[in-house]
């Protein structure tokens, strides 16, 4: 059987949408800079497994120079937890910024999320303040800002679940009340502000909306299913085509690997036909809970090769991504 050579580039860019800015991302914002001066630190989330891509620039903008730390979520999806690829990796990411203390998080690993209590612990000072010390977790729609925060109040004060987290972007809409999740003998406990997940105005790559569609920062419904697996398929060939065997030999076609999914998985119509929109989300479920393998969307050397270059490093202000957006909306209602 001739050997199976996956595709090197993805031919289907044209049509995606290219913003997800809604009001309360925008609102969600400007409250959060409004506050800014209430804040002693910034949690800026980000996903591991578009560690790039899920940067938001609107935050560096935003939040300023605030004393802030990085932490970079859903470690288990990434790669193999531990593995020399996945350390390799991640001293990679330390790398691109140095200037803030960075960490990788798997939320059902204890020992990930303590690191940051103790870190926090620390680092996370409120001189003279009655308050406390107030710190604020900021970052993209769904990239699991709650669920940490349930974890740090979990393993820093021992107390349940407060925030409510979800499978889809937006479960949180508004800024919350102060959790405490480290109690300080001096009094000065430090408090944690959820906030609601914040897209970027306009998103000029289109390969980086389908990578930040896929990792659920922007709801299903927004960008072909369909088009999603089309453009996983091309990564998971990339990386292992042996990922879906379950279903079928390795392909770099889309529909027949979604028929045959559809079949395998009872995702059927009337008249047995099968259900290539429910297949596709399903799919896309799959990949999500680790079980069409784990592996980042991101190509990290390329990101090494863009930082090298000083003309490419240039990122869009608030208000370029702003009128961008407003363009591309004018466009799409013409
Ligand atoms: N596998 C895995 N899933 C995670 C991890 N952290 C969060 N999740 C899942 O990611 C989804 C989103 O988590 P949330 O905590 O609701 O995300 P959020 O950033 O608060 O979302 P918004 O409300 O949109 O701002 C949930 O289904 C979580 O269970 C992780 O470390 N590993």
């Amino acid at each position: 059987m001739a050997q199976f050579v996956p595709r090197q580039t993805f031919p289907h860019y044209g049509a995606i949408p290219r913003s997800y800015f809604l009001g309360h991302h925008r609102a969600g914002l400007t409250k959060m800079k409004n506050m800014l001066s209430t804040i002693d630190y910034v949690v800026e989330c980000r996903d591991s497994r578009a560690p790039v891509t899920s940067i938001n620039p609107m935050f560096e903008e935003a939040l300023g120079n605030k004393r802030r730390l990085i932490v970079y979520t859903k470690r288990d999806l990434s790669g193999t937890p531990q593995s020399p690829a996945q350390k390799l990796a991640e001293k990679k990411i330390r790398s691109f910024d140095r200037n803030s203390p960075t960490f990788f998080v798997s939320s059902s690993s204890r020992a990930d999320v303590t690191q940051i209590v103790k870190h926090l612990r620390n680092d996370a000072e409120a001189p003279d303040k009655l308050v406390g010390c107030r710190v604020m977790v900021v970052g993209m729609p769904n990239v699991g800002k709650s669920t940490l925060i349930n974890h740090l109040r979990n393993y820093g004060v021992g107390k349940a679940k407060a925030l409510k987290t979800g499978g889809q972007p937006g479960i949180t809409r508004k800024i919350g009340t102060p959790v405490k999740i480290i109690e300080r003998e001096s009094g000065s406990h430090v408090y944690v502000l959820d906030t609601p997940g914040v897209f970027m105005p306009y998103v000029p790559d289109a390969e980086n909306m389908l990578k930040l569609a896929l990792c659920g920062c922007v709801k299903d419904a927004v960008i072909s299913p369909v088009t999603l697996v089309d453009y996983l398929l091309y990564k998971i060939n990339l990386h292992d085509a042996q990922a879906y065997q379950r279903w079928s030999e390795p392909t770099n076609e889309v529909m027949p690997l979604l028929e045959k999914f559809a079949h395998y998985t009872g995702l059927l119509g009337k008249g047995g036909v099968p259900n290539i929109d429910g297949a596709a989300l399903h799919f896309i479920q799959k990949w999500r809970h680790g079980d069409v393998g784990r592996f980042m969307l991101d190509d990290l050397e390329e990101e090494q090769r863009r930082r090298d270059d000083p003309l490419k490093v240039e990122q869009m202000s608030m208000t370029q991504a702003l009128r961008a957006e407003r363009v591309s909306r004018k466009n799409r209602d013409e």
